[in-house]
């Protein structure tokens, strides 16, 4: 019944202005601080658009490279961190580990007043990818690996680390283009729970700690982890749509498909496709792309639901080698960024986000002593 209130969810509801990104208004389907996604994507390195959600402007060519350079001196983690990780099981799910080193880092590397806080995200752009590789490295192939590559990208360090060498060029660049199209999405549940978290004027660490773990769920990010496991199963595009069609049938949750706010399609969608398509053909993968391809005409067919930024990003890490429990953790390597800007937002025009209820319970009653309780 709650369902069916027109505001459940919160659907429709204008809960707070932002000037970071347009989702779903008619002419763009997304925008950060009024540039298209598609143009940023076809463009851009990862950093310049993290520099434009943080600092509000593209950078020229010298604010880019010292940004860069800043970014890649701040790579390392500290000993204690690492401590904490190594003592972390390998069976954790990797968002935990994740949520756990962002919370270190808060207790280790504090913010001590809003002035820092540009500093302190710019620390956790730096080395989130470290704390999941290092976890990763150390937990599966029993190494400590160096967390201070000279790689030029953020998505470079992430794969030298996780593979322990660099990167093809193909794969950076599909990382550039990754990290650009999970970076911002407006009041998404995750950005909601950090712009929660800062109105109370919390910290930075805790805003993101938070964000974190709203992030985790398969309804969020967690879908592309959730996609993968499912196409994995299908062994081929027949495979596929008998399998789908039982599951539709038996109306479960197809994860990586429809959205809260996009009605048609996800702008992201047809990026991430492309992408994935390049990377299969360099693969000579003869299975999931096509896989991937019929779930989305099944899926559009039977139930006008269309893929989300997460669907195709599956095919697309998986064909550069990256173990799936590790695809939400790259999703936190980005959208940091928004969810950073966004508590900045919260802070510079703040009042705490304190909502209403309906109430739904028991009309008022007085405690019958224990003794005559039944
Ligand atoms: C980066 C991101 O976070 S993108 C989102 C990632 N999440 C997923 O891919 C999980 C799968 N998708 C979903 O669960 C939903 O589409 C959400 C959570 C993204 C949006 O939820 P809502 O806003 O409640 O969806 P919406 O109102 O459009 O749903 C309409 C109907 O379609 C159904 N539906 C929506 N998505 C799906 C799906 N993926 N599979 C099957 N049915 C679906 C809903 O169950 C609902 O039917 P009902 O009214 O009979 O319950
Ligand atoms: O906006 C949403 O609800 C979910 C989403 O696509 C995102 O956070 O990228």
């Amino acid at each position: 019944m709650a369902k069916s209130l027109s505001g459940a969810g919160l659907r429709g509801q204008v809960a707070g202005k932002t000037a970071l990104s347009t989702v779903g208004k008619s002419g763009s389907g997304l925008t950060y601080r009024g540039y298209d996604v598609k143009d940023l994507a076809n463009h851009c390195e990862f950093e310049e658009v993290a520099y434009l959600i943080l600092k509000g402007k593209l950078p020229n060519k010298g604010e880019l490279a010292e940004y860069k350079a800043k970014l890649k001196s701040m790579r390392d983690l500290p000993a204690a961190l690492k401590e904490v990780l190594e003592r972390i099981p390998k069976d954790a799910h990797p968002m935990d580990v994740i949520r756990t080193g962002c919370s270190m880092l808060g207790n280790l590397e504090m913010e001590n007043d809003f002035s820092e806080q540009e500093a302190v995200t710019d620390r956790m752009l730096a080395c989130f990818p470290s704390i999941i590789c290092y976890w990763y490295r150390f937990s599966h192939d029993g190494v400590r690996i160096d967390t201070t590559t000279d790689d030029d990208s953020i998505g470079a360090h992430f794969l030298h680390m996780l593979h322990g060498e660099k990167p093809r060029e193909l794969h950076e660049q599909v990382m550039h283009v990754s990290l650009i199209l999970y970076a911002e999405h407006e009041f998404n549940a995750s950005t909601f729970t950090a712009r929660v978290c800062a109105s109370t004027l919390s910290d930075m660490h805790s805003c993101i700690t938070g964000a974190i773990g709203t992030l985790r769920g398969p309804l969020h990010g967690g879908a592309n982890e959730a996609a993968m496991e499912m196409i994995e199963g299908f062994t081929s595009a027949d495979d596929a749509e008998e399998k789908m069609m039982g599951m539709l049938e038996r109306k479960e949750k197809i994860m990586g498909f429809g959205h809260a706010i996009y009605r048609e399609s996800d702008p992201r969608n047809e990026i991430i496709k492309g992408w994935s398509e390049k990377l299969s053909k360099d693969v000579g993968d003869e299975v999931l792309y096509p896989v991937s391809v019929r779930c989305e005409a099944v899926m559009w067919r039977e139930k006008k639901l269309f893929c989300n930024a997460d669907f195709f990003h599956a095919s697309a890490y998986n064909f550069m080698g990256i173990p799936t429990k590790l695809f939400t953790p790259i999703f936190v390597m980005s959208r940091l960024t928004g969810w950073a800007a966004h508590v900045m937002e919260q802070r510079a025009d703040n009042r705490i986000i304190r909502p209403s209820a309906e109430y739904t319970g028991e009309e008022l009653r007085s405690v019958t002593p224990i003794d005559q309780r039944d």
